[in-house]
């Protein structure tokens, strides 16, 4: 008796042929502009304790590349990315920065944060600095106030104090200010009465966003999401030159005024990204219904930022060259893993951008479209790292990105929720009876994880998996290798047959018996 294994014989080799993608294959280069967190939480292990892959299958390793392609098809040009993303100004100082991070406590009416506590907010705020390369934070305050859209955010009170504190402290060169937007005009008021540069996060995490983005649609997306930004220190900009005398005349011979010919090149540049994310779109689309084809089950793995998405990937796959890193956002391009499941089914598990409670909208929205392939997975794993004080925060922030996703409601209802980070919980007991508990970094729980993504992958294809013994002669086999998914064929040589173990659809299944008989059981 000889066993083939379907599997690698029909799956995985096509799927090699797509692992030329150098760009992240190669080990993530070390970012100039951010660094990886030696600590979340104070509590994640050395990363040296990464499970060592055992050199599993990788496919589709930027966007949704597959078998066949060139090594870029997307009709978008490099040249043409590099153009549309030229003089962009740096959006944070280059260069160390010892951080005053200011926290505006808003302690009752309609601004309220309901669902979280200034602490919590200034931890996560204080781990968005401690992302960037060579800065700290240098002090930390929590200021209440009644007025936080007014221009100057405090009080007058609470502004003077804030005011001395800050010019009074050499030490200080920064202050970010825990707001998700600030004015331009807020902005310029604050820096001036405090005399050092003033960042909102917005900011923060759009310039970590651009040092993490590696695919033309990542880098492409946020160019689009930081226009509305230029859009505003443009108008700004021209309020300053009007006080000067200049602004809005008009340029000689072009019949526009400054302004308006920088509105126009923005505009125009806003349609080419447009335009360029388009294509890609497009791009994403035919692979995602060739991959379809393939009849490949797609599992979409969510989460929020540093919750271990990409180690868990990494841990089911055993891709070597997978490299999670201890930095928010360090996930920002879909990127899609083969892997198989314990009936040695080839599954595809996609990774993706993580969640921050109060991202800014406009980041939001941009990256909304590559979130849209989540609504093509069959399956969708919830990862929660369950070690962090908020973790209840950030599922219910997850969820609600979810629901504006508008997934099919199927797709919704068998969300699997697993509740990663185990090892840095002691005795860890999950209050919700579905959940899996796992450590994706130490390999725990991952068996049943997989016997679980099984049944849900099963359910949600409406397949069986079933072992059939089947004659040799005859087209029954063959037809079997076409119409659904062969996993293994056990040859018995005595009888002339095989226990063929196959994933199959209720009709393709009752076709089969009408054609051939099979004369074995399910
Ligand atoms: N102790 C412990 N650390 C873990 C576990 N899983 C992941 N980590 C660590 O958590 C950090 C973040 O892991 P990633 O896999 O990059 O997280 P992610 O969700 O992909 O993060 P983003 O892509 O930034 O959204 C890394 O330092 C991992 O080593 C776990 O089970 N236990
Ligand atoms: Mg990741």
């Amino acid at each position: 008796m000889w066993t083939l294994r379907a599997a690698v014989r029909r799956g995985l080799p096509l799927l090699r042929a797509a692992c030329s993608f150098r760009e992240v294959l190669a080990p993530a280069p070390q970012d100039r502009c951010v660094r990886a967190l030696s600590t979340f939480g104070g509590k994640n292990p050395d990363k040296s304790r990464l499970l060592s892959g055992s050199g599993g299958e990788a496919i589709a390793r930027k966007g949704w590349k597959e078998e066949g392609e060139e090594e870029d098809e997307t009709g978008v040009e490099d040249e043409e990315v590099e153009e549309l993303l030229l003089e962009r100004e740096p959006l944070l100082p280059q260069g160390a920065q010892r951080v005053f991070l200011l926290h505006p406590d808003v302690k009752w009416g309609a601004k309220k944060q309901t669902l979280t506590r200034a602490e919590l907010q200034v931890a996560e705020a204080k781990t968005l600095v401690h992302t960037l390369l060579n800065w700290s934070v240098e002090e930390t305050m929590i200021v209440s106030t009644k007025t936080p859209d007014k221009k100057l955010v405090f009080g007058k009170g609470n502004f003077e104090l804030l005011t001395e504190k800050i010019r009074g402290s050499p030490q200080i060169t920064s202050v970010f200010l825990n707001v998700e937007r600030m004015s331009p005009l807020t902005k310029k008021e604050l820096e001036a009465a405090w005399g050092v540069e003033v960042f909102d996060r917005f900011t923060i995490v759009l310039h970590i966003f651009r040092c993490n983005a590696k695919t033309k649609e990542a880098k492409l997306q946020i160019a689009l999401a930081e226009i509305p930004l230029l859009r505003s220190n443009l108008k700004n900009e021209v309020a300053h030159l009007d006080q000067q005398g200049g602004g809005s005349r008009y340029i000689m011979g072009s019949g526009e005024t400054f302004l308006q010919i920088q509105q126009r090149v923005l505009k125009e540049k806003e349609i080419k990204i447009k335009k360029a994310l388009e294509k890609l779109k497009k791009r994403r689309h035919l692979l995602r219904s060739q991959r379809k084809k393939r009849e490949l089950p797609i599992i979409s793995i969510m989460g929020y930022t540093n919750c271990g998405k990409t180690t868990l990937i990494k841990a089911l796959t055993g891709d070597a060259a997978i490299q999670p890193r201890d930095q928010l956002f360090a996930t920002l391009d879909i990127t899609a893993h083969s892997g198989s499941l314990p009936s040695h089914m080839t599954v595809v598990y996609v990774d993706t951008i993580g969640f921050l409670s109060q991202l800014p909208h406009d980041l939001i929205e941009s990256f909304s479209a590559t979130l849209e392939d989540v609504a093509h997975s069959d399956v969708i794993i919830h990862v929660r790292d369950i070690s962090h004080p908020e973790t209840d925060l950030q599922k219910a922030s997850v969820l609600s990105v979810l629901k504006n996703l508008n997934l099919p409601n199927q797709l919704l209802d068998s969300i699997i929720e697993v509740h990663n980070k185990v090892d840095l919980v002691e005795s860890y007991e999950s209050t919700e009876p579905n959940a899996i508990t796992i450590s994706a970094l130490l390999g725990h729980g991952l068996e049943k994880l997989k016997a679980e993504i099984e049944s849900a992958v099963l359910k949600a294809t409406g397949k069986k998996l079933l072992t059939l013994n089947i004659k040799l002669e005859g087209a029954q086999l063959s037809w079997l290798y076409k119409e659904a998914t062969v996993q293994e064929v056990d040859v018995i040589p005595e009888n002339g047959t095989a226990n063929v173990k196959v994933i199959i659809s209720n009709s393709a299944y009752e076709t089969l018996k009408q054609i051939n008989q099979p004369s074995g059981k399910p």
